[in-house]
């Protein structure tokens, strides 16, 4: 290509721009050229009679060269893309898959992450930083004036973490060469009449070879490191965010693994509880449920007041079988029916499914919903759930004076007519708005017959432990709580005088204890109280001998206390409470006692 012209294109310009003459072919490289970098006239009139250079001639190469430069960057990509696809193998993951996480934190303690020119900086999850910032010099570090605790000081002591930026990079493992490619993707979602853009992160992993097995078992590899990391930890997922929610469950955090003997209750009640998960859970059960056409499924009601433990035993027991945990709080008010379903088709082979307080979220099966319900049943397994008088009936309980004989005609036909009204006046409903099943017509949500459905409809998943909780198990509509649904029912109540001397000695046992400040109260055992992590010198006998005499007065101490708590009175939360404020003393705790027991007493009654 000959730029030569744009030399008289050029002297022409102002004359194109000033119209005096009209627009030839030679003169439009120059009027483009000028178009696209404004100026170009007068820089290139200037050079040609100041310094005698023909800016046209560098045109006339620079062009060519960024064409072929360009080209070849094309080919090159190409390629690779064709090479790849020939001779690599790929796993993808995406941003939402739990996998991708686990992938990033394996790959930042990776060497590769070390060496990576560019890196993002990750501020760590809190759990994995604060198991790690124990170390004694770094607390100490953190302390103010007057030994209080700064948080920010603490928290600043520990480094991000380091993961390689976006693009191909390469590492060996198991003497394989890998490619790890990490890159954004935009991805529109369409809800309602909105369509949303997002970014999305997405990870390839590529090895050589036509078969993604080495690529597979990297990422068992990675699943392991990361079990192994966290199996002392209960991961706890819920809801994801509304706009989110097509991903199903979001992880909300992992915490250690509650120990069950935490859990103060009655130990017949947890080893029941305990035995019954354990015989569900065995591999073989699934065959077992199956060869007897029963859905392999386990259902349990935690009920009683607030802060008698349910939540706390479904922790303790997530833990107890290394199960994941999912929430899911009927109250949330973006929850719907359908994204209910989508969680439980989203739940995975095994985990426990914690529906949190399942009276409150209002769910109740109206007139319509019960006695289509009840049209629609066998009749075999029709039962009534009132007595004669309309009263309902204990939970579970059926009316001793059903039967199970078949209606006569005139009851068929009178039954049909009420149905159809009912049919009728239900499609009303449906098209004025309000969700049926709500005692709140305002309420948008769930509806009992919604909530049956994903606890033993399609969507249920075969192999979950669902827990529900609730304080008020006598407003639960019986359909919801009835065997095959609710397979045992536990009840949590006030703590009685043993479970109160339990607390005390959980909150004063001396095992991993700690104290800001450290100061103890003269006269208090010294175990429980002050210092930081002790136990070491256990190994000196003369130690031992005084830890021994520590734990028999700790002893003393949780009956004396104990004795003092009215039995049945208060909750466990509220005599956990009252100890977490006396945590550094056990002494001042069994004085003060009293005082509060009286001060509370009132209300109570
Ligand atoms: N039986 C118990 N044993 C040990 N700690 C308990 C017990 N009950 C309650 N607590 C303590 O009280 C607090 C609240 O307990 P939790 O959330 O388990 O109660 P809950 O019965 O689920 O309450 P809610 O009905 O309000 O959800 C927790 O910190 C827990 O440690």
């Amino acid at each position: 290509m000959d730029f030569r012209h744009l030399r008289s294109a050029t002297r022409n310009v102002y004359d194109v721009t000033n119209a005096t003459e009209p627009l030839d072919l030679q003169n439009l490289p120059a009027s483009i050229l000028e178009a696209i970098f404004p100026g170009y006239a007068i820089i290139s009139r200037f050079l040609l009679q100041v310094l005698g250079f023909d800016i046209s001639n560098l045109v006339s190469i620079a062009i060519p060269a960024f064409a072929i430069v360009t080209a070849s960057r094309y080919l090159w990509r190409w390629a690779g893309a064709f090479l790849a696809k020939a001779f690599m193998a790929s796993v993808f993951v995406n941003e939402d898959d739990d996998l991708h996480e686990t992938c990033m934190e394996w790959i930042a303690a990776q060497r590769m992450s070390q060496r990576a020119k560019s890196v993002k900086a990750v501020t760590q999850r809190s759990n994995s930083w604060e198991e790690a910032n124990l170390d004694e010099d770094v607390v100490n570090m953190a302390m103010g004036p007057g030994g209080l605790f700064n948080f920010g000081k603490w928290a600043a002591n520990v480094p991000p973490r380091y993961e390689p930026y976006y693009g191909m990079h390469y590492f060996r493992y198991n003497g394989r060469l890998f490619f790890f490619d990490r890159s954004r993707h935009s991805n529109a979602t369409i809800s309602g009449s909105n369509i949303r853009a997002n970014e999305e992160e997405l990870l390839e992993i590529k090895c050589l070879g036509r078969s993604t097995k080495p690529a597979r078992q990297l990422l068992e590899h990675i699943k392991t490191w990361s079990l192994e990391k966290e199996s002392a930890m209960t991961v706890i997922r819920r809801p994801a965010l509304r706009e989110m929610r097509r991903h199903g469950w979001a992880k909300a955090s992992s915490r250690p693994s509650r120990p069950m003997s935490t859990v103060v209750l009655d130990s017949g009640q947890k080893d029941a509880i305990i035995a019954d998960i354990n015989e569900y859970l065995h591999p073989l059960a699934p065959r077992w449920y199956a060869s007897r056409g029963i859905p392999y499924r386990r259902g349990y009601l935690f009920h009683g007041p607030p802060g008698t433990g349910k939540t706390s035993l479904s922790f303790a027991l997530a833990g107890v079988f290394g199960l994941e945990i999912y929430v899911i709080s009927l109250l949330e008010p973006t929850l719907t029916e359908a994204d209910l379903n989508l969680l439980f088709n989203n739940l995975p082979r095994r985990c426990i499914v914690l529906l949190e307080d399942v009276d409150t979220a209002g769910l109740v099966r109206n007139k319509t919903e019960a006695l289509l319900e009840e049209e629609a049943a066998p009749t075999h397994q029709k039962k009534s759930t009132t007595d004669e008088n309309g009263n309902p009936l204990p939970n579970g309980v059926p009316d001793p004076s059903a039967t199970e004989e078949a209606p006569n005609n005139a009851s068929i036909t009178a039954m049909t007519d009420l149905t159809r009204a009912l049919r009728a006046s239900s499609q009303r409903q449906r098209q004025s708005g309000p969700v049926l099943g709500f005692n709140d017509p305002l309420k948008q949500g769930i509806s009992l017959s919604g909530l049956l459905n994903v606890i033993d409809g399609v969507a249920s998943h075969e192999g979950r432990v669902l827990v529900m909780t609730s304080n008020f198990p006598e407003k639960l509509d019986p359909a919801l709580v009835r065997p095959g649904r609710v397979d045992m029912k536990v009840e949590f109540g006030h703590a009685g005088r043993e479970q109160a001397r339990e607390l005390f000695e959980r909150m004063f046992d001396g095992a991993d204890e700690y104290a800001v400040g450290g100061a103890s109260r003269p006269g208090s055992p010294k175990s429980p109280t002050g210092g930081f992590p002790r136990g070491e010198g256990d190994h000196n006998e003369g130690m031992a001998v005084e830890a021994e005499l520590a734990k028999e007065e700790l002893r003393g101490l949780a009956r004396r206390f104990s004795e003092q708590v009215p039995d049945k009175r208060f909750t466990p939360a509220e005599i956990q409470g009252f100890l977490l404020t006396r945590r550094k003393d056990p002494v001042k705790a069994v004085e003060e006692v009293e005082g509060w027991v009286n001060q509370l007493m009132p209300s109570k009654e």
